[in-house]
């Protein structure tokens, strides 16, 4: 049986210590500290130019380390290796219309990595991906070109490219953007039920305010210069106690 220290339900999956960061001259963050515990849900909001995106960069390794430290599932993200765990939608694609990869390329490349790059695509990795494609009910369109659809339709790709090796934290940096309403709308209840349903935790930067607070109250409980935190945590959810009880329960 794993130990009760591995199955603490309240285990740091990002650290951010005094973490600041500049483009050239710019000075974009300025000693940013949180803390992301396991299953957490975390919204971050902020105006335009506070330095979300950079932040997300950061923690998924896209931008370079400058000042303070970051750690992965308690690990310096200078040695961190498993990648894997973490599942990344950058802010809006926009795809050329004639981009030519299929939506099943595009969700199967979120699997690439140094070692399977050269590979054949295993049917294990395939079947992965058909996964992936039920999940977010796309699989009817799975040969088509991702140029080809609607801004929806793209995210759910993307959310399906990111889901595809089953990460432990989902960083979305504005899923929704340029995306209509109804489909925004249908896009967070889907979120917010992998949320509650699944054991993954989550890092959202978005501009809907009324989503956010929806779910994760009106009050943020932390602020870094103009970026602002909300959070659901993982023990409104289930406490640690029902946690360890229900992996002892499936490990044994
Ligand atoms: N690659 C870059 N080179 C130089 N400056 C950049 C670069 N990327 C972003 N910036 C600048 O850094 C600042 C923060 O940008 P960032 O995209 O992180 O903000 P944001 O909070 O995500 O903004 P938005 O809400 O508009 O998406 C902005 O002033 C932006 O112009």
């Amino acid at each position: 049986m794993k130990s009760l220290a591995a199955q603490d339900c309240h285990q740091h999956i990002i650290e951010i210590e005094n973490v600041s960061f500049s483009y050239r001259n710019q000075k974009v963050l300025s000693d940013v500290n949180f803390i992301v515990k396991e299953r957490d849900f975390v919204g971050i909001i902020g105006s335009n130019g506070a330095g979300k995106t950079t932040l997300m960069k950061l923690i998924v390794g896209l931008l370079p380390m400058e000042k303070g430290n970051i750690n992965l599932f308690g690990q310096p993200i200078h040695s961190f290796k498993d990648w894997e765990r973490i599942g990344y939608v950058p802010q809006k694609n926009n795809f050329n219309p004639l981009f030519p990869a299929t939506v099943r390329e595009v969700v199967l490349s979120g699997m690439y990595n140094n070692k399977s790059l050269f590979r054949r695509v295993s049917r294990s990795m395939q079947q992965q991906c058909d996964d992936a494609l039920e999940v977010m009910r796309i699989q009817d369109i799975a040969g088509k070109r991702v140029g080809e659809l609607s801004g929806g339709q793209q995210q759910r790709v993307f959310l399906a490219r990111a889901l595809v090796n089953h990460p432990d934290l989902l960083v979305l940096d504005e899923p929704t953007v340029g995306i209509d309403a109804e489909t925004q709308a249908s896009f967070f209840e889907l979120i917010t039920h992998m949320h509650a349903h699944h054991h993954m935790t989550f890092l959202m930067v978005s501009h809907d305010l009324d989503m956010i607070e929806g779910y994760l109250g009106t009050t943020p409980v932390q602020k870094n210069g103009n970026i602002n935190l909300f959070v659901r945590h993982s023990h409104d959810l289930q406490n640690c106690a029902e946690n360890n009880l229900e992996h002892s329960l499936s490990i044994n």
